[in-house]
């Protein structure tokens, strides 16, 4: 039997940190979202006990590195499955992006092999067992709209934020996210995000109060090293976006766009500037 899963971007509305703390990951408020851009995990049972994985890009690793075997790995221990699986990533997600491509398709895996392997894992579970995977796997798990505390795992569904267009662009360098949080001065972050007017403009469905008021404290380190992604943050708002902002740690910058006449110019001036722009909704 073969079993189809999506894995979708997620974007950061918002994105404030906190603190520093004692384990060394830092202590977050987010606001996440899902986008229609959407890797595509096919899953087959394999006769023998292993984990094979594929893809059709060439830029991600495909052993124990790779977000979806160590889930696979993952369930099969904790789970005492004796199968084997082979999982192959039709990759769409541009990779190191800000985007979570690996931490959703490890969550794809998660919820994929626990209907392949009929093991009936409560969505509770497989977000705790998300946790192990990485910080933005649980929030990926479940998807659509969530308010996201503690280092990402605390989780709060939130209604779906006003409907837009969305515009995805990724300027052509790799980002460690770990580098940026590292370079992080979370004493003395420069200016914090109103994440309660954030959470305010989704609930009342207010367009320009979520443009307004989006933020994201990464920026600081990610535009600061890369003054390109300062140039695309730029070049998005003189073209007319609504709203502007980096994703997660970057480099992607997505920008908010309530008419459609706007988007086509917006994407074609970009593509100008970089290869890898994408006009996407959000997911409701
Ligand atoms: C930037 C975001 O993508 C925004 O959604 C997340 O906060 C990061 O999520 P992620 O990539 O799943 O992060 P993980 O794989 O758990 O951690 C990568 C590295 O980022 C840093 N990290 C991550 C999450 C967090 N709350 N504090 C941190 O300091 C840690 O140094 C960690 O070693
Ligand atoms: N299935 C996967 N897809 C993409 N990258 C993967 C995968 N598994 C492992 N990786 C590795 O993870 C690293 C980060 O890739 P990813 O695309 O998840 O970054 P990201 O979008 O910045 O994540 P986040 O927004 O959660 O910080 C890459 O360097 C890549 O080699």
């Amino acid at each position: 039997m073969k079993i189809y899963e999506k894995a979708p971007a997620k974007i950061n509305l918002s994105l404030d940190v906190l603190r520093k703390r004692e384990d060394g990951y830092h202590e977050v408020e987010m606001v996440m979202t899902m986008v229609d851009l959407a890797d595509r995990l096919e899953m087959e049972e394999l006769p023998r006990d292993t984990i094979i994985i594929s893809s059709q890009a060439g830029y991600i690793p495909l052993d124990e590195k790779n977000l979806a075997f160590q889930a696979a790995k993952l369930i099969k221990e904790r789970y005492d499955v004796r199968k084997g699986v082979y999982i192959h990533l039709n990759k769409k997600i541009p990779v190191a992006a800000g985007l979570a491509g690996g931490s959703s398709d490890a969550a794809a895996a998660l919820r994929g092999l626990n209907r392949l392997w009929k093991l009936h894992i409560p969505i509770e579970e497989l977000k705790k067992l998300g946790e192990e995977l990485g910080s933005d796997v649980p929030f990926c798990v479940t998807g659509g709209t969530a308010l996201a505390k503690g280092r990402g795992e605390v989780l709060e569904p939130l209604p779906a934020p006003p409907q837009c267009w969305v515009v995805l662009a990724k300027p052509p360098i790799n980002v460690s996210t770990a580098e940026i949080y590292g370079q992080l001065k979370a004493d003395s972050i420069r200016s914090h995000p109103d994440t309660g007017k954030v959470l305010e403009a989704i609930r009342n469905k207010d367009f320009h109060m979520l443009c307004d008021h989006m933020g994201n404290v990464l920026e600081e380190v990610t535009l600061d090293r890369y003054p390109q992604v300062q140039q695309l943050k730029q070049a998005m708002i003189r073209m007319g976006a609504d709203g502007v902002l980096m994703s997660g740690s970057g480099p992607t910058v997505f920008g908010l766009v309530s008419r459609e006449s706007k988007v086509a110019r917006i994407y074609n001036g970009l593509r100008g500037f970089c290869k890898q722009v994408y006009v996407v909704r959000m997911l409701t």
